[in-house]
């Protein structure tokens, strides 16, 4: 590809991902898959050109606006040319002429863009500080009450490139194995510092085409989201479930930690994420999973296991403001249902799936939110009206790797700035021995209709 016809796929995709609100890597994979002929360099090219747009788009639109001109993939990839990547106007105005598979000649809006935008750098004194941190408007206060003077450094860190983790699995290698296995196919990985199963790899190696990834080896998953799954502490005969299994990241980790003895419930509102859940089962050996599609968190099945499991791992739906080093086009995305609906959809899937709890047994709650309201607030909501479950502090619940790691407080938290991990909340409890009577007695009480489920 010229770079000219780069910047005209990376022009049809950023309208693709504007015109629809799925996440942009499910966009860009797909992008590819539908352009099969477009090589492996061009695409790492072209993505390249769209995430760098994404991880800026705060700062690129504010210079837009600054000189007067709409937000079009074509404006805003001329800008990132100049201000990001540090291009000359001149140099890439002569990209833009028209020729076979390039973009169109600029119009004057655009040309004016340019001018304007020619031997600045994409950061300005006079943008808020927010902004220049690319944090939306609706997360700003609580982020800034999150973190209070931590507020820049912890943003700061949420704007470069989340790390490529994978996490052994150990029912086919250990974490050495798998190492050595990259190492021969020339990657090169070390291991994690928190998860004992994982694995950081240097740079960006496509490591899902690798024979170790198709035998089931391991699987892509970031730390953070090894150290919720590890947090239940899963053991082999066990009766488990996670309740918002979506794809099924979390699923792979405790069944795999299980050594196919006993049974993993993988269950969520939406059908079509564990359906592809399934693939990732088997490639992994795994058959003590069991598929389970709920109507709602009340769907009738709960009620009907009530106090039958040892472990319930909520990874509920959330802001997802701790992954923005990961998925940047979530930062100025709409919400989806927004944090007034997602509050009480999550104490209501707390609420529900607790009942599912046995007794001696572990309700696991965890977001890959940083905001309180989302993590501490929802886990003393739920204590406050749940006498019968405790908080085990989280050094207790994995003493044997938590309580080296620089994780202060009773729950898990996260962030890119301190774990150098996706930002991710976890809160272990237990339901007490003897508290059984009382919580039964309250727990099935509010019947009400549900919210709809959000695909979050
Ligand atoms: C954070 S994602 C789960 C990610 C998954 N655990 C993983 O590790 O790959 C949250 C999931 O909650 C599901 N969900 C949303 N509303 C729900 C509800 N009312 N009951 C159960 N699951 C729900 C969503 O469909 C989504 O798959």
């Amino acid at each position: 590809m010229t770079p000219a016809a780069r910047i005209q796929a990376a022009i049809d995709l950023l309208s693709e991902i504007e015109a629809t609100p799925r996440p942009a890597d499910a966009l860009v994979s797909q992008f590819f898959r539908n352009r099969r002929y477009i090589g492996a360099k061009d695409r790492q090219g072209v993505a390249g050109l769209v995430y760098s747009v994404l991880r800026h788009r705060g700062r690129l639109g504010w210079w837009l606006d600054r000189c007067n001109v709409m937000p079009t993939p074509r404006a805003l990839l001329l800008a990132e040319a100049v201000l990001v990547q540090g291009r000359r106007a001149d140099s890439v105005s002569g990209l833009f002429n028209g020729a076979k598979f390039g973009p169109e000649p600029l119009n004057d809006s655009e040309r004016r863009l340019l001018k304007a935008v020619d031997t600045h750098t994409i950061d300005h004194p006079k943008q808020p500080e927010a902004l220049a941190l690319e944090v939306p408007e609706w997360a700003e206060a609580p982020l800034r009450a999150a973190f209070g003077d931590r507020f820049h450094a912890e943003m700061a860190a949420m704007l470069g490139e989340a790390p490529l983790d994978l996490r052994a699995n150990p029912l086919k290698a250990a974490r050495e194995q798998v190492q050595a296995a990259l190492a021969e196919a020339g990657v090169t990985a070390a291991p994690t510092g928190l998860s004992p199963l994982g694995l950081r790899v240097q740079g960006r190696a496509p490591v899902s085409a690798l024979p170790a990834f198709r035998e089931g080896l391991f699987e892509i998953q970031d730390e953070g989201s090894q150290l919720v799954a590890l947090l239940a502490d899963p053991r082999p005969g066990m009766q488990v479930v996670d309740f918002c299994a979506g794809a099924g990241g979390k699923t792979l980790a405790i069944a795999a930690m299980m050594d196919n003895k006993g049974r993993v419930v993988a269950s969520d509102v939406l059908e079509g994420r564990l359906t592809r859940a399934k693939e990732r089962f088997r490639r992994a050996g795994l058959h003590n999973i069991e598929t389970r599609a709920l109507s709602s968190e009340r769907d009738p099945w709960v009620k009907r296991h009530k106090g039958k499991f040892d472990r319930v791992v909520v990874d509920a739906p959330c802001s997802g403001t701790g992954t923005w080093r990961r998925n940047p086009d979530s930062r100025w995305r709409p919400l989806g249902p927004g944090l007034a609906e997602l509050l009480p959809l999550q104490a209501a899937i707390l609420d529900s799936a607790a009942r599912l709890v046995r007794p001696g047994g572990r309700l696991v709650y965890a977001t890959c939110s940083l905001l309180p309201e989302e993590n501490e607030r929802q886990v003393e909501a739920f204590l406050a009206n749940h006498p019968a479950f405790r908080l085990l502090p989280v050094a207790e619940a994995w003493p044997e790797n938590l309580g080296a790691a620089p994780v202060t407080g009773d729950t898990l938290r996260l962030t890119p700035a301190r774990h150098d991990t996706d930002g991710f909340f976890a809160a272990v409890m237990v339901r007490e021995e003897a508290a059984e009577a009382t919580e039964a007695a309250t727990s099935d009480a509010a019947g009400t209709e549900p919210p709809p489920a959000a695909d979050v």
